[in-house]
């Protein structure tokens, strides 16, 4: 039987969870490449990709789709060497990157004859990284925007967009300088924000730890992305540098206009300033998954027993109850422990505390 093959470069958080919308389906095979021989025997090991190999001619070859999922400041030099491969004709090579107008223009200056590429951006994820985060729930209910150049053929775009369809998300078309502007402000300025609030708050923390303790809940949680890795931010942020700067320039603006109204004591602008904030966001669609994935967290009184934690994650696991996430807050000897349990749908925390509750532990929000 003829099989579809998708080669999958860098199987990390997307890859990964990629690999996993397509390993199994009808016709498909997913092999992954790895730029280092432990990573290749985790994919295999994990169950994530069909094959796994070091070699990129190898991964390459034959390929229908391949997909790069490496960080965004790597994309070009990974197209440059695909591009000097022998690939069959018609393979459509594509792109995660969270910024699109720099790998699009790279592309142009290639001409590239038997083959296509479009570039892609899946708008979930999280602020967790690697093969073991990866989830083949992840793109569901998302958008997951394409960047076809001018002149892509129908019949190229069609075949990706029909592929993406395993991940049940919704692809929308976008113009890539066009997508950087706004996902500038939606992403990339919420991370630089987020990173910027929980440093002030370290530095303020070096006088005096209640600063830390106090943060726990709202703090934490509407910082959640500042926990975001790295090494893949930095290729972000300078990719997209020049639309951040403008922003940037723009939020000085905005907080500059809060520092004048403090200093004026100046209610009305301050109230002025919440009530457009609250009608724009109460426009915001509410039930689609957006860039910035909320997690559903409950707390849950543990006693400090061995074999507790197994228990309950093997309780909601047979009841195919997805958790995302689950850490121990507290555990000391003299106190239960607080156990959080994180989940990345409405309906399965609802059901998880349900089931709990029937169970007698104590469980709160
Ligand atoms: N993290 C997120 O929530 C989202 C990320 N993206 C984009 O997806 C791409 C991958 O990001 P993630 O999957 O989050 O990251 P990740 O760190 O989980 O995965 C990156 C992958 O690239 C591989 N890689 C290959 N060569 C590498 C090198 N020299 N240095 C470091 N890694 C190398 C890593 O082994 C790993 O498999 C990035 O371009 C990012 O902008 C897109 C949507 C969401
Ligand atoms: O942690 C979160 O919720 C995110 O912000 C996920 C995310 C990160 C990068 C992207 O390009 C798209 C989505």
């Amino acid at each position: 039987m003829n099989t579809t093959k998708i080669a999958i470069f860098g199987v990390g958080l997307i890859g990964g969870s990629l690999a996993l919308c397509f390993k199994g389906k009808p016709g498909l095979t997913v092999v992954g490449h790895a730029h280092l021989p432990e990573l290749a025997d985790k994919y295999m090991s994990r169950g994530v990709v069909d094959a796994a190999t070091l070699s990129m001619e190898e991964a390459a070859l034959d390929a229908d789709f391949i997909f790069l999922c490496v960080p965004v400041g790597m994309l070009e030099e990974y197209l440059d060497r695909l591009s000097a491969l022998p690939l069959k004709k018609g393979c459509i090579i594509t792109d995660v990157g969270s910024t699109k107008a720099s790998i699009a223009q790279a592309a142009r200056a290639h001409d590239f004859k038997d083959f296509y590429f479009i570039g892609g951006h899946p708008m979930a994820g999280s602020e967790r990284s690697g093969v073991e985060a990866a989830t083949p729930l992840l793109f569901e209910n998302a958008y997951y925007v394409l960047t076809p150049p001018p002149g892509t053929p129908d019949h190229a775009y069609d075949a990706l967009a029909q592929l993406l369809s395993y991940t049940r998300a919704q692809i929308v078309k976008v113009d890539p300088v066009l997508h950087d502007e706004i996902v500038g402000a939606i992403s990339h300025l919420p991370h630089i924000i987020a990173v910027a609030l929980v440093n002030q708050v370290c530095d303020y923390n070096h006088s005096n730890s209640l600063y830390r303790l106090l943060a726990a809940g709202g703090f934490r949680d509407i910082t959640r992305i500042a926990s975001s890795d790295p090494l893949i931010w930095r290729d972000i942020l300078l990719g997209n540098k020049n639309v951040l700067l403008r922003q940037l320039k723009d939020w000085n603006e905005g907080i500059a206009a809060f520092v004048e109204m403090l200093e004026e004591g100046d209610g009305q602008a301050i109230q002025e300033a919440f009530a457009k904030a609250n009608d724009f966001r109460s426009e915001l669609p509410e039930r689609r998954k957006g860039m910035i994935t909320p997690s559903f967290d409950l707390y849950l009184d543990v006693p400090d027993t061995p074999g507790i934690i197994g228990k309950i994650a093997t309780e909601l696991g047979v009841r195919h109850i997805n958790l995302s996430n689950m850490q121990i807050i507290e555990s000391r000897e003299d106190v239960p422990g607080i156990l959080r349990l994180s989940f990345r749908q409405e309906h399965d925390l609802e059901r998880a505390k349900e089931l709990l509750q029937s169970m007698s532990y104590q469980v709160s929000q």
